[in-house]
């Protein structure tokens, strides 16, 4: 049953109030990893769980306790689980989303402030700190939800959502309540497949589906010193400098050309044969696309397969900040006294973090005995995710296949995606069923970066395609 015309000129004539409901969204500074936002991600989970509401959605906030943050114990923002439709001759999907988002200060390099929408009429962009990343995405089926609500039209497929506001920062708790809900009587009892609309498109050009996820292990290195800050020119030369520490245990992590450091990490991954490099020869892409989403010319090959694999089926270790070192205007001439490093490793499989976080300390803490200092070392892992790998020729990619070539006119590409998406792989083991993941955005959207976009097209198509595919899924022979 292809949609209907009715649904895709419902997204054409309301395309300005989609966008208007967009920038209250993106106004909401919903970062989950700043403890002084934790109001705001509370606040925006109540935002969507009201609009859910308003278009028909029975919904219920779950308390998922509390966590620690940089010291400070927090209650975690709840969790909203959703349902709509309960028709047992119909396929019920469960679809997960996140209303938190990355820091954003306008400071950072954004040319306008990251909270406010703005609409480039130019370009066609929606910039905003969440319009890709993944505020536009979750709006996109409040959207095909809103079609349906108002013009009183049932939906193909029963609806399950799952929408959490921890995914920047680890989901700490979600995967309890996941494991709760998918047993017998839970709310996701009866699920028959999984949509995650949460990552990008290769390049500008081609929509993809995509059935793999890299897994992330995060880490702080701490170089505890002296009792407090110091004047460089006293204690220079007379102290051992945490700063000096610190920086040589980051430096022996990765090298320059992405190759990670620390034995035992880049071999546990099998190098690929020639037939899978035909598959990355296959897809839409060049250095070109990566320098230009990446804003200059970075690109680490001009070598296209090479690059894939290195976002899709290698890990990588990215070094991420200093904290406690200084970094304001001016040239202030401090010892810091206490500093820590941080830095995260992206897996493919076999690697988790219970495999690979205990090579990293044993590597750090034999390479900190090598300097011979006085000050002392401590290692944490902040938060973590496994890796994940789905069957692309299930059905369920089968209807996301279908909706992208009635939308888009072309057949998508398959890829894997570089980044995480630590819930996924709870919903795939729990539920056992098949999970897709069809992303909105761009692969030039920033998410994570400064003056993140959402092309006003990829919103409108893109809400196009997920209702689409919600017909496509109902049609296609599967389960049910
Ligand atoms: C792919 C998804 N949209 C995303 O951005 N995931 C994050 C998850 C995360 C983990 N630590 C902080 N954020 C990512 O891949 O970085
Ligand atoms: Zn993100
Ligand atoms: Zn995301």
């Amino acid at each position: 049953m292809p949609a209907p015309q009715e649904f895709l000129s419902f997204v054409d004539t309301n395309a300005n109030a989609f966008i208007k409901r967009l920038a209250e969204a993106v106004a909401i500074p919903s970062i989950s990893g700043d403890a002084t936002h934790r109001a705001d991600v509370v606040k925006m989970g109540e935002w969507l769980n009201t609009h859910l509401k308003a278009v028909g959605v029975s919904t219920q906030l779950v308390d998922l306790g509390k966590h620690t943050m940089d010291g400070e114990e927090l209650n975690l923002p709840p969790a909203i689980l959703g349902r709509i439709g309960d028709d047992k001759s119909k396929k019920t999907v469960l679809i997960y989303g996140h209303f938190d988002v990355q820091p954003a200060n306008k400071s950072d390099g954004w040319n306008t402030d990251p909270f406010t929408l703005t609409i480039d009429e130019s370009t066609g962009q929606l910039i905003g700190r969440g319009s890709s990343d993944d505020k536009g995405p979750v709006l996109g089926w409040l959207n095909v939800l809103q079609y349906h609500h108002q013009q009183r039209k049932a939906l193909p497929v029963n609806l399950r959502f799952c929408f959490e506001g921890m995914e920047e920062s680890g989901s700490e708790g979600l995967d309890d309540l996941v494991e709760r809900e998918s047993k017998p009587g839970g709310w996701f009892d009866g699920v028959d497949c999984v949509c995650i609309s949460d990552n990008y498109w290769l390049n500008t050009r081609t929509p993809v589906l995509t059935y793999g996820l890299r897994g992330l292990t995060y880490l702080k290195v701490t170089v505890h010193g002296p009792g407090r800050d110091l004047h460089s020119g006293v204690f220079g030369r007379t102290v051992y400098e945490p700063m000096t520490d610190l920086i040589a245990i980051m430096s022996k992590l990765v090298d320059s050309q992405g190759n990670i450091l620390i034995p035992g990490v880049d071999e546990m991954v099998c190098a690929a044969d020639e037939e899978e490099r035909e598959i990355y020869e296959s897809l839409d892409y060049s250095y070109k696309d990566i320098e230009s989403a990446a804003g200059g010319p970075v690109a680490l090959t001009t070598d296209k397969v090479d690059l894939l694999m290195g976002r899709m089926r290698y890990p990588s270790l990215s070094l991420h900040g200093i904290e406690g070192a200084f970094s304001g205007v001016g040239a202030k001439t401090v010892i810091p006294a206490k500093v820590s490093g941080k830095f995260s490793i992206r897996l493919v499989p076999p690697q988790t973090p219970e495999i690979v976080d205990p090579l990293v300390i044993s590597y750090i803490e034999s390479e900190f005995a090598k300097l011979n200092t006085k000050n002392t070392l401590t290692i944490e892992n902040l938060h973590g995710g496994k890796p994940w790998v789905a069957d692309h020729t299930h059905w369920n990619f089968e209807a996301a296949k279908r909706a992208t070539k009635a939308v888009y006119g072309q057949d998508p590409d398959l890829t894997r995606e570089g980044g995480s998406i630590p819930v996924t792989l709870t919903f795939a083991e729990s539920l056992k069923v098949n999970v897709l993941l069809l992303p909105m955005g761009r692969g030039d959207d920033g998410a994570h970066s400064t003056n993140e976009k959402l092309d006003r097209s990829n919103f409108i198509e893109g809400t196009k395609l997920l209702g689409t595919y919600l017909y496509e899924l109902a049609d296609i022979q599967g389960k049910k």
